[in-house]
């Protein structure tokens, strides 16, 4: 499959407003008490840092990666670690940083997998939902943006790895 067009479904201005937006509340939520960022590499890298600077809680960064989705666009349904976090949570105020919740077995899976480490709180944000292709159940604490049953590309989010790096979300025309 290959991609004909890419059309711009949000602008690098709207995400940086909804990323403000997201940061004051989640500050407000942890206040002076220290957070733990877990980005869930690779789709959340760009996401994650520029959230980050708009928190104002005193924030640590962890990486995990996780891979369910190979070179197409739908998610084959396993859900693999490929790499571990460094370090333990346990006690920790845990927040997990994703770009997109579609099927919503990538996280479901990684939740469950977290509260076995014994976090003190254990919260989820989001950049994008696409709650019209969820076949589980996540429970999302903070979401940026709402999107339709589209395969989106940018902003971190790839098409068989490639298209992350655009500053924009946009929906993909795959040619026929
Ligand atoms: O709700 P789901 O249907 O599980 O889909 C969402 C997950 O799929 C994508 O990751 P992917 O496995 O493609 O890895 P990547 O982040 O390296 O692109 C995306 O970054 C989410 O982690
Ligand atoms: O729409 C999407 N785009 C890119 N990666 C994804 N992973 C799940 N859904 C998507
Ligand atoms: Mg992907």
């Amino acid at each position: 499959m290959k991609i004909k067009k890419i059309n711009v479904h949000l602008t690098e201005e709207q995400i940086e407003q909804r990323v403000r937006e997201l940061g004051a509340e989640i500050s407000k939520v942890y206040g002076d008490e220290p957070v733990c960022l877990i980005c869930i590499l690779k789709g959340s890298v760009f996401f994650t840092c520029e959230l980050a600077k708009r928190i104002t809680s005193p924030v640590e960064i962890e990486f995990m990666s996780v891979s369910s989705y190979g070179s197409g666009t739908s998610s084959s349904g396993v859900v693999r670690i490929v790499n571990d976090l460094g370090t333990s949570i346990e006690g920790k105020n845990v927040l997990v940083i994703e770009d997109i919740i579609d099927s919503g077995r990538t996280l479901s899976y990684l939740l469950e997998n977290l509260k076995t480490r014994n976090p003190k709180t254990l919260r989820l944000c989001t950049l994008l939902d696409k709650p019209d292709r969820r076949v589980v159940d996540v429970n999302v604490d903070y979401v940026g943006f709402v999107i339709p049953d589209e395969f989106v590309v940018g902003y971190g989010l790839d098409y068989d790895q490639k298209y992350r790096n655009l500053p924009y979300i946009g929906f993909v025309e795959i040619e026929e």
